[in-house]
């Protein structure tokens, strides 16, 4: 990885300015310092120079003013001007002055503008003006051996003289400072780049080679100055604990991927069976309503509902009832080709897609496979167990293009398909809705009923055909509901059944009936054997037998009063458990009826082994009678395995005395039908009890 610092200036490039500036700056001043010490030494010489030529014209000037030798004295200024920087020396002779009348001579040598020396005339301005510039003079005064003031001699050194000394000094400075900075500045860079940029470099170098998060790929050189040590080994230390930091968060990176993975399946996918949840499916369906639009196809969503899974889950356990969800799922695996188009929905409930559909039958051979590879018994637990499904179908775009909408009406064609007397397959159809609408409509009036008290229980009297004498009754239950009128029994105990409130249902009806028998033996009548219908649902209930105890002391009802009927097709769910079931029930002291017998095949082994007192036979088989061969025949059938099996038979639904005498000349005496009363409430009844029928 390469780092982003080319734009930086660098540490060579502020050095240097550093380096540079700081020499030049010293030997500037350095220069300037000995610029003016060479001035100041200059001026001194200058003096002494000054001051050595006055003394020694002092005292042959002297001699020559007083013996008035004014050209000797010239000649001597001009001999000392001559080899030294003078820029002009001045004599002024009092004695020559005085003969001359003047009170001083002035004379003396000055040089002109091309540095010859030309003869001072006091009355030049000129040069008056010059001696006036000049940068030195001084002016000693002549006395004579009688210390009388004789004259002056005066020396003046221009600056002219000494601006070009000074000028010759700044150049020798100059180069002199300029060759020490170069020099200082070429070691100072050696032993800098030497010392710190070299290692400094180096370091950048094994930092700047990194992989791609920018951790370096080798470990900094550790150099001999300690600072530069601690700072290689401290880097190196970092690069260390970075480079382990990387693998413990690369660890936990993947650690937390795996937890991702496993949280997205887990949302997805239904722990259990493995199948997609219905997350996954409620995608896999709109991702498939979407390539349908597009490809403009045809598809299909099949609703699979278990048949009699609740049952096993309640009597054999949830673990039976998960080994039983794992075959189902196995079984639809191996018939559907593709595993991505099934799901499992909820509990019981399997969804599957069929997509780019040529033609239904494709969708009804599926729905077929499904309907028999289900139907075949599932061994769990030493037990055989026969489950069956209904199927319901909707089919994109004919039924709708929603999720929603194709959800909805697959479950209502489910639905109709359970209704139809489950084990099924059927296609939506708008009536559907309508039907699906009663059922909710019906279930909510349902629970308001209940607890509204709008359930009635109406008897129906069960009597000896031969000596027509009543010797039972059994109870049916009424509904008169404000919202929904009256409703019967074959309408709402379905759904009774399937929303789980037949539970409370039943003990309601239950309660009731046995009071009012309770009652009327009390009042000295005789209503005999009391009938109650109980579903296999209410039987399973834990607390069953516990309630019955309680609502017999409760009520006053003596046990030998009560028989409970169980429809034959409820016992064959799970023979096995009903036959616990009952013979637990059976051994308190009550009656136990098979309702509707015939219609739901019943083996003669499992009939031995039920603990029942009694066969009912159910209407379908009396309406026909005595014309029907089939149904006298099965009849007769019936009867006699009654009696083979030593058990009271009764048959339901007699409405004509041809009925009755049939069935009371083949030897079964007990009737039920209209023949002798229809179901009616407790009041009517109470005037048959007295009255008779
Ligand atoms: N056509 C005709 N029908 C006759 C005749 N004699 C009796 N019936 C009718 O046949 C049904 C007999 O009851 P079921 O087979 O137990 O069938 C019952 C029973 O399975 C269920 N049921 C009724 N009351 C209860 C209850 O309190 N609890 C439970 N769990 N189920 C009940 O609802 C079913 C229907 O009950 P209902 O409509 O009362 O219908 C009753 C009764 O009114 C006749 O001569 N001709």
């Amino acid at each position: 990885m390469k780092l982003p610092f080319s734009s930086r200036q660098s540490i060579y490039v502020t050095l240097g300015i550093i380096i540079v500036s700081t020499v030049f700056i010293s030997m500037s001043i350095h220069s300037i310092h000995d610029y003016q010490k060479r001035k100041n030494q200059m001026i001194e010489e200058m003096k002494r120079t000054s001051k050595l030529t006055i003394s020694s014209l002092q005292k042959n000037v002297t001699n020559l003013i007083e013996s008035y030798a004014v050209n000797e004295y010239d000649t001597l200024v001009l001999n000392a001007m001559e080899p030294n920087d003078m820029f002009a020396i001045v004599v002024e002779d009092f004695k020559t002055g005085e003969i001359l009348g003047s009170g001083t001579y002035i004379s003396g040598k000055i040089r002109d503008s091309k540095g010859k020396i030309v003869d001072f005339v006091p009355n030049n301005t000129a040069q008056r003006e010059q001696l006036k510039q000049c940068y030195y003079s001084d002016t000693y005064t002549l006395f004579s051996p009688e210390k009388e003031k004789i004259g002056t001699v005066s020396i003046y050194i221009s600056d002219k003289v000494m601006q070009v000394e000074l000028n010759k000094i700044i150049v020798e400075s100059l180069v002199n400072m300029l060759i020490t900075s170069l020099l200082m500045i070429v070691f100072l860079f050696i032993a800098i780049r030497l010392f710190i940029l070299k290692p400094l470099s180096s370091m950048v170098r094994v930092i700047s080679n990194s992989d791609d998060d920018g951790i370096p790929l080798s470990f900094v050189p550790e150099f001999k100055a300690r600072e530069i040590f601690t700072l290689a080994s401290t880097m190196n230390t970092m690069i260390k604990s970075i480079r382990a930091f990387k693998i413990a968060l690369l660890e936990q990176h993947n650690q937390l991927r795996a937890q991702k993975n496993a949280l997205q399946y887990q949302a997805t996918h239904d722990a259990l069976t493995g199948l997609a949840n219905r997350v996954l499916f409620s995608e896999r369906l709109e991702y498939a309503i979407e390539k349908s639009k597009i490809r403009n196809t045809r598809m299909a969503l099949l609703f699979v509902d278990l048949d009699h899974f609740k049952e096993i889950n309640d009597s054999l356990g949830h673990e039976a009832g998960d080994k039983v969800l794992t075959i189902v799922t196995q079984r639809l695996k191996h018939t559907i080709d593709k595993e991505e188009s099934l799901a499992r929905f909820g509990g019981d409930e399997f969804t599957v897609i069929i997509e780019e559909l040529q033609n239904l039958e494709e969708v009804s051979l599926l729905a077929d496979k499904i309907l028999n590879v289900l139907l075949a018994p599932i061994a769990v637990d030493h037990h055989e167990l026969y489950v069956g499904c209904s199927i319901g179908i909707s089919l994109y775009p004919d039924n709708g293009d929603t999720t929603q909408d194709l959800l909805k009406y697959a479950d209502a064609a489910m639905y109709a398909a359970k209704n139809e007397g489950r084990n099924n397959v059927r296609y939506y159809s708008s009536e559907m809705t309508t039907r699906a609408l009663e059922r909710v409509v019906m279930e909510t009036s349902l629970r308001a009923g209940l607890k509204n008290g709008e359930f009635i229980v109406y008897f129906q009297p069960q009597v000896n055909g031969k000596e027509n004498r009543l010797f039972g009754m059994e109870a049916l239950v009424r509904w008169n509901s404000p919202t929904v009128g009256l409703v019967s029994p074959a309408v709402f105990i379905p759904i009774a059944e399937s929303t789980g409130l037949i539970v409370e249902l039943d003990r309601y009806v239950m309660k009731h009936a046995m009071t009012q028998i309770a009652q009327w033996y009390k009042e000295g009548l005789n209503p005999g054997i009391l009938s109650m219908n109980l579903t296999m649902k209410q039987l399973q209930q834990k607390d069953f037998i516990e309630y019955l105890k309680t609502l017999l002391a409760e009520t006053g009802c003596s046990i030998e009063w009560v028989e409970l009927e169980v429809t034959e097709d409820q016992i064959m769910i799970h023979p096995d458990e009903a036959i616990d079931i009952l013979r637990e029930i059976s051994r308190i002291g009550v009656k136990i009826a098979v309702d509707d017998f015939g219609t739901g095949y019943s083996s003669l082994s499992y009939l031995k082994k039920l603990p029942i007192n009694k066969l009912k036979i159910d209407q379908s088989f009396v309406r026909e009678l005595p014309d029907d061969e089939e149904d006298v025949a099965i009849t007769k059938a019936i009867i006699a395995m009654a009696q083979s099996l030593n058990l009271d038979v009764i048959a339901e639904g007699v409405e004509t005395a041809e009925q009755k005498d049939f069935l009371v000349q083949n030897g079964c005496i007990n009737i039920q039908g209209y023949f002798y009363s229809k179901p009616k409430p407790a009041d009517e009844i109470r005037t048959i009890l007295i009255e008779g029928l």
